[in-house]
């Protein structure tokens, strides 16, 4: 059965990663008992130069469940810190590049699959990936992207029939395969392996190829190495403050977990966390709160102190010092930012700033009842034009359940918001609530929304409400 009309086989695919020949191996797809399409992401085929009307459901099985090749599939190899110890043991163990493809907007990108079968590094592993974790995955990418954090995509997932035995999900569980639509895969890991195996040529080549094809504007210039290491830290920084900002907890941020383009992605345990919490965390298995949602920033910060372990066979690490002691500057003006556009402001003065974020993490963190991304969503449905004239109006009709002793933590943030708004002019307003809509969407996907949907899966095949769920996000 060829399809030679499937736009997915038709697609220009670059041999990027491919032609450099060290840091993969080639393995083969697996092969399922059934292909059934349950997602197919297509927000993003426009950036592939296709009309969602052109392709059809069995083209991306086709690609995507059957893995009808066009270019050698690509386990790359990595290694990674792991909850602060070294692993290097690690690779591509359920995934491969399936093809490396450049977008309208001239960026290239990835298809990585996830759950595509086993390959030199699965270990005792299946090389699977169960629906539900797909699902997760899907609902985490599809959410931060409304929210503003730069993350790769789900392009596709197709259920496949096989029975999967898990400890954390009851068992058997149904199997998937997905793809993901990524930057780049290569991994902080990526360049910890080269160190491990003693090869300054390779780091030296990887990084020339990162260096052309992610950072283009900096290669070729004096000091390239340099700053290079320098914007990755702004980049990493900036995500890590989206990532707060957006009150998600990613759980794993593992080096091989971590993109050398300094985008999100392996969404496994993840939360969005319920209320304003900093000792949050999201896997089961993370006893020491190494990932919890307060400890991100320096989770990040360690990862990019150890990644100067392997840069430093090609660049000086003093210099790597230097850059890395500006990450907190970068995540503080990256997190008010996105702080600030959630509270409804494009800019505002620097004490401003500092005081009506300040005022609102103290209300959240004072007062648990009100949900996290819920005060947001409140506050969106909430704001009215004659917030301006009286502080009496703002919130004047929450449902929330605030103690008395909790109260003035609400007149002040009050008080803050309905001087910001004075200072305003009128015409302002409408920007504000606009503001407002366009960074807090309405739906939440809290645990108990996604163990929801996820029932609707399992228990009636019913995969509508996650559809509905997800269209919610355009709102
Ligand atoms: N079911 C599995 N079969 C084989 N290898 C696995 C499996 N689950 C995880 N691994 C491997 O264990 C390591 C850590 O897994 P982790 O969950 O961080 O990554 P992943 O989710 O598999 O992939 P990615 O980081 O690309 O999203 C990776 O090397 C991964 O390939
Ligand atoms: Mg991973």
């Amino acid at each position: 059965m060829s399809h030679p009309s499937n736009p997915f086989l038709n697609l220009n695919y670059e041999p990027a990663i491919e032609s450099l020949a060290d840091y993969h191996d080639v393995v083969t797809a697996a092969e399922y008992p059934l292909h059934k399409l349950r997602w197919r992401n297509d927000d993003i085929l426009p950036t592939l130069g296709l009309e969602p009307s052109q392709v059809s459901d069995d083209d991306f099985i086709e690609a995507f469940g059957h893995f009808r090749a066009v270019r050698p599939f690509l386990a790359l190899r990595y290694h990674g810190y792991q909850f602060g110890e070294y692993n290097p043991q690690l690779g591509d163990g359920r995934g491969f590049i399936y093809g490396q493809v450049r977008g309208i907007d001239n960026e290239l990108y990835d298809f990585g699959t996830k759950g595509s079968g086993r390959t030199p590094y699965s270990r005792t592993a299946d090389g699977r990936l169960t629906l539900k974790g797909g699902v997760r995955e899907i609902i985490a990418s599809e959410a931060l992207h409304r929210m503003g954090v730069k993350t790769s995509r789900c392009l596709s997932l197709v259920e496949t029939g096989e029975d999967l035995w898990r400890g954390d999900e009851p068992s058997p569980t149904r199997s998937s395969v997905m793809v993901r639509f990524s930057r780049s895969h290569i991994r902080f890991g990526t360049f910890e392996r080269l160190r491990w195996i003693r090869r300054d040529d390779l780091a030296r080549k990887l990084l020339d190829h990162v260096l052309q094809v992610y950072y283009p504007h900096i290669w070729g210039k004096e000091n390239q190495d340099s700053i290079f290491y320098l914007e990755l830290v702004e980049r990493v920084a900036k995500l890590c403050a989206q990532w707060m900002a957006a009150g998600f907890c990613h759980a794993v941020l593992n080096t091989d977990n971590m993109s050398i383009t300094g985008e999100s992605f392996d969404y496994g345990p993840f939360a969005f966390i319920p209320n304003y919490d900093p000792r949050f965390t999201a896997a089961y298995f993370d006893h020491a709160g190494r990932y919890s949602y307060a400890n991100q920033p320096a989770a990040c910060y360690w990862n990019l102190e150890k990644l100067q372990d392997p840069l430093s066979m090609v660049m000086d690490k003093d210099d790597m010092q230097a850059s890395l002691l500006k990450f907190k500057d970068f995540y503080r003006v990256a997190y008010c930012e996105m702080m600030l556009k959630r509270l409804g402001f494009a800019t505002l003065s620097e004490p401003e700033t500092e005081d009506l974020i300040g005022a609102a993490l103290e209300l959240l963190s004072g007062v648990q009842a009100i949900g996290y991304n819920q005060f947001f969503v409140n506050l969106r449905q909430s704001f009215q034009p004659n917030w301006r004239e009286d502080v009496g109006n703002i919130f004047a009709d929450h449902d929330w359940e605030i103690t008395d002793e909790q109260l003035p933590l609400l007149e002040k943030w009050r008080e803050v918001y309905h001087q910001l708004l004075i200072r305003q002019p009128i015409a302002e307003l409408t920007n504000i609530a606009q503001q407002l809509q366009y960074s807090n969407p309405t739906i939440i996907f809290l645990r108990p929304k996604i163990e929801e949907l996820w029932e609707r899966i399992t228990v009636n095949d019913d995969w509508q409400p996650l559809y509905d769920a997800i269209a919610k996000l355009k709102e």
